[in-house]
């Protein structure tokens, strides 16, 4: 190890090779002609202790080889003692930094954090060459300068950290030579290390064991849902306390009212039941802001409540047939691969189809999702028939004896005619194997688009005939007003919500958490 140790020193002031002893009929090593001419055993042959020894003055040129043991070297304080204790003069593996005894005579009570120093003034470029290493170590002067007998300084005001200095005993006693004797050490250390700090002289930084990539705790479903409807609550919010700030509950009020829970997409139904609801009670009375929210939560959980159903599947019917239909980017496809990995984990068969054979993606999705849940899936080429997959998926599902069926579609709602003519097709092949198929239409909805989605439950309900809304996205800035004006128009039934890409992003809808949210009560 020191013997290496002392190469690299060298290796900074002169080539390699001059220090390097002459392998064959030249001189001896060092470590050789200290241990005597004779070979040696393999196995290293413990020292007796050697007391520390003041450090010699540097000498810059390759020191003559003492045959008697402690010869101290120069320029190598800690090691250059222990010089006979090397085995092999073959260079030896970088040296542990913390297993190096310091050279001062002298060592104070220093805990081991002190050779672990936190500060950084100068990183090192690493380079596999030592040498190179060492001159780049020595490239930035107007950083760091040699101030002579090895020792360097900085030019800035690097600020200087006892912890990181010499001892304090080494620097008293040893003065100069001490300083000079540590910065060669700090090299070796830094060249193998690549850290150094520089602060009255140069010493090298503990490498930090990088952190440990902590995963972002993963929120519950419920706070992202809040964050979600958190737009719409907020302006919500804001509006109400606006409106009641010193007004009582009047006619007027109650209009300003009713305007502001339009805007949020609430409809027109559940915008007057809360309207309804205040004045009942409270009709040319002071109210704030926050008991409006409250009643607002109150009436709009009764709109939700009724269309807050689980989904039931009915396995009598093998396969249970799942169609689900919504416009292109609603989330078909995912909500498809967290239902999958719901019935699944429910320990049914699923089979999937990839229905929306217009584009790749949604093929390429389907089938990942296929293989995260396990869920074979049948598809075909880009552009086939879906109505013929759909009829070919339900037959490989009754052969595979699967459980559940679900079909991905198409959502091209730009052209209405040819969608209803697809989906009306599909259902039409399924029945040929199962009067009552599908058994389930499931219409994705995108909670980001307003109101437009209440348009898109006119169509898709009257096309394919939808038994049920799952809301996707409601963890984006999510605009979730239109699901109760849906209900309150549609009473479909919103089987779950959207909160999320991942496949446990899919939560049963809850009419009271939703309500709360959008309200943004507690
Ligand atoms: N944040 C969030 N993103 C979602 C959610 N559901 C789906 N997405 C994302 O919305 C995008 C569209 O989802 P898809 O599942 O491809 O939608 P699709 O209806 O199948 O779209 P097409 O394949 O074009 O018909 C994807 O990037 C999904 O990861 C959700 O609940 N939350």
């Amino acid at each position: 190890m020191a013997f290496g140790f002392i190469k690299k020193v060298f290796s900074f002031g002169k080539k390699e090779v001059e220090e390097r002893p002459a392998e064959a009929g030249g001189e001896a090593s060092p470590a050789e002609l200290t241990r005597g001419t004779a070979p040696q055993p393999s196995e290293p042959k413990p020292e007796p202790e050697v007391p520390p020894q003041p450090e010699p003055p540097a000498r810059p040129e390759e020191p003559e080889p003492q045959p008697q043991p402690p010869a101290p070297q120069p320029e190598v304080p800690p090691e250059a003692p222990q010089e006979p204790e090397i085995p092999e003069p073959s260079p030896a593996p970088a040296p542990e930094i913390p297993e190096t005894p310091q050279p001062s005579a002298v060592t104070p009570p220093r805990g081991e954090e002190e050779e672990q120093p936190e500060p950084v003034e100068v990183e090192l470029p690493l380079a596999a060459d030592g040498q190179e290493a060492a001159e780049a170590f020595f490239q930035p002067a107007e950083t760091v300068e040699e101030a002579g007998e090895g020792q360097f300084t900085t030019s800035g005001p690097l600020p200087v950290k006892e912890e990181l200095a010499p001892p304090k005993s080494a620097q008293a006693e040893g003065g100069e030579t001490d300083a000079a004797a540590s910065a060669p050490e700090a090299l070796a250390e830094a060249l193998h290390a690549g850290r150094v700090a520089v602060t009255r002289s140069v010493e090298r930084i503990a490498e930090k064991a990088p952190a440990p990539a902590v995963e972002e705790p993963r929120k519950p479903w419920f706070q992202r849902l809040r964050e979600g409807l958190s737009r719409s609550s907020r302006e919500l919010r804001d509006s109400i306390s606006g409106i009641f700030l010193k007004r009582k509950l009047d006619e007027e009020t109650l209009e300003d009212l009713e305007d502001v829970l339009l805007r949020a997409d609430l409809g027109l139904e559940t915008a007057m039941r809360i309207t309804d609801a205040l004045a009942a009670g409270r009709y040319g009375k002071d109210i704030s802001g926050a008991e409006v929210q409250a009643v607002m939560a109150e009436e709009i959980e009764k709109v939700l409540a009724p269309v807050a159903m689980p989904l039931e599947l009915d396995l009598s019917m093998k396969p249970h047939v799942i169609l689900v239909v919504g416009v292109n980017g609603t989330g078909k496809t995912t909500t498809i691969g967290k239902l999958a990995a719901k019935l699944r984990a429910g320990g049914l068969s699923v089979m999937l189809a990839a229905g929306d054979t217009f584009r790749a993606a949604a093929i390429e999705q389907l089938k990942i999702w296929g293989e995260r849940t396990g869920s074979p899936v049948v598809s075909s080429k880009l552009g086939a028939d879906a109505a013929g997959l759909a009829y070919e998926a339900y037959e490989k599902a009754k052969a595979a004896g699967s459980d559940v069926l679900i079909i991905d579609t198409a959502g091209r709602l730009q052209n209405k005619t040819e969608l209803m003519a697809e989906l009306e097709k599909i259902v039409r092949v399924l029945r040929k194997h199962d009067p009552e198929a599908p058994h389930t239409v499931l219409q994705t909805l995108d909670a980001t688009t307003g109101q437009n989605a209440l348009n898109q439950v006119e169509i898709f309900r009257n096309v394919a005939g939808v038994s049920g809304l799952v809301m996707t996205k409601l963890d984006g800035t999510a605009r979730g007003g239109i699901l109760v004006a849906i209900a309150a128009r549609h009473k479909l039934p919103v089987y779950f919500i959207g909160v999320g890409e991942g496949v446990d992003d899919l939560e049963p809808f809850s009419a009271s958490d939703f309500a709360k949210a959008i309200a943004g009560v507690a």
